[in-house]
C-alpha cells in the first residue's frame, strides 16, 4: 500500500489558565492510499489536536508531517490552498458546521466555490449548474436533490451529517478526516452513518482519519487502529487484533467499558 500521509515525531503543547498542556508528545504514524486509519482515546488525549496538524489548521512544535512526501509544516499561500483541496474535514457537529441561515446547496458548495477549476470526475456532467452539481452531491449520501433548497434546522441530525459528508468530498479528497462525525447522533443513525462512510471510502478510492472516543464505532470502520492516551499512542494494532493478548491495558479497558 503506498503511504498518502507521514506524521514524524509530532509534538503540539497549549498554554491554559496559565499552565502547559502537552496535547500531543512524539507522535508518529502514517496512513496509507485507500485506507482507514482509526483514532481512538478518551475525552483529551490529543485526538482532535492530531486532526487539526494533519489539517494544517495549526502546526506543529516539533517533527513533520508529509502529504505525498512534502512536508506540510513549510507549506504557505499558494501551495497550503492547494494542498487542503485533498485533505478535507467531517466534525462532530453538523449543527454548528453548517451555517443556519444559508440553504443546504450552498453549504454544499462552499470547498467547490474555493476551487472552481476542480471538476471531480464524478460530477463532470453537472458542474456547470450550482444546484444541479449540489443536488448530486446530496444524492451521493443518500438525500433527494429536494433537500438543496431546505435549510439546515429543516433536517434531522443524521441528515445534516450527510451534508456534511456531502461537502467533505465534494472536492474528491484523498484524504477525509472524520472528527467524531457519529458521536452528536442515535445509536441507529450512527450505524447509518458508518454504512455510508464506508460505502463511500470505496466508491471514490478516498483514505480516511477516523478519530473517536467509541472503540466500537472505530473498529466498525478502521483496517488499523491506534490508541491514544493523554498525547501519547499507547498501542497501534490492525482492527482484527482487536481482542489479541497483545493488547495494551489501556485498549482493553477501553474495549470492556464499551461493553
Ligand atoms: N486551543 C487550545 N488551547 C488550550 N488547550 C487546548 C487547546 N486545544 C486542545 N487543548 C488541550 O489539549 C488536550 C488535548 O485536547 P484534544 O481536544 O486534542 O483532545 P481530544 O482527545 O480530541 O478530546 P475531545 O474528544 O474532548 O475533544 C486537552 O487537555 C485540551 O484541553
Amino acid at each position: 500500500m503506498n503511504e498518502l500521509m507521514s506524521v514524524e515525531g509530532i509534538s503540539k503543547t497549549y498554554t491554559g489558565n496559565g499552565r502547559k498542556i502537552a496535547a500531543l508528545q512524539g507522535v508518529s504514524l502514517h496512513i496509507g492510499e485507500g485506507e482507514c486509519l482509526g483514532i481512538v482515546g478518551e475525552s483529551g488525549s490529543g485526538k482532535s489536536t492530531l486532526g487539526r496538524l494533519l489539517l494544517a489548521l495549526e502546526r506543529p512544535d516539533e517533527g513533520d508531517i508529509r502529504f505525498q512526501g512534502v512536508s506540510l509544516t513549510g507549506l504557505k499561500g499558494k501551495a497550503l490552498r492547494t494542498m487542503r483541496q485533498h485533505i478535507q474535514v467531517v466534525f462532530q457537529d453538523p449543527t454548528a458546521s453548517l451555517n443556519g441561515r444559508l440553504p443546504i446547496w450552498r453549504s454544499v458548495m462552499e470547498p467547490l466555490d474555493n476551487f472552481p477549476s476542480v471538476i471531480p470526475p464524478f460530477l463532470a456532467d453537472t458542474r456547470k449548474s450550482r444546484r444541479e452539481t449540489a443536488a448530486k452531491l446530496l444524492e451521493m449520501v443518500g438525500l433527494h436533490q429536494d433537500y438543496v433548497e431546505r435549510y439546515p434546522h429543516e433536517l434531522s441530525g443524521g441528515q445534516r451529517q450527510r451534508v456534511a459528508i456531502a461537502r467533505g468530498i465534494s472536492l474528491n479528497p484523498k484524504l477525509l478526516i472524520c472528527d467524531e462525525p457519529t458521536s452528536s447522533l442515535d445509536v441507529s443513525v450512527q450505524a447509518q452513518i458508518l454504512k455510508l462512510l464506508k460505502s463511500l471510502q470505496v466508491k471514490l478510492g478516498m483514505s480516511y482519519l477516523f478519530i473517536s472516543h467509541d472503540i466500537t464505532a472505530v473498529r466498525m470502520i478502521s483496517n488499523r487502529i491506534i490508541v491514544m492516551k493523554e498525547g501519547q499512542i499507547v498501542d497501534r494494532f490492525q482492527s482484527d487484533q482487536i481482542t489479541s493478548e497483545d493488547r495494551h491495558a489501556y485498549t482493553r479497558l477501553l474495549i470492556s467499558a464499551a461493553g
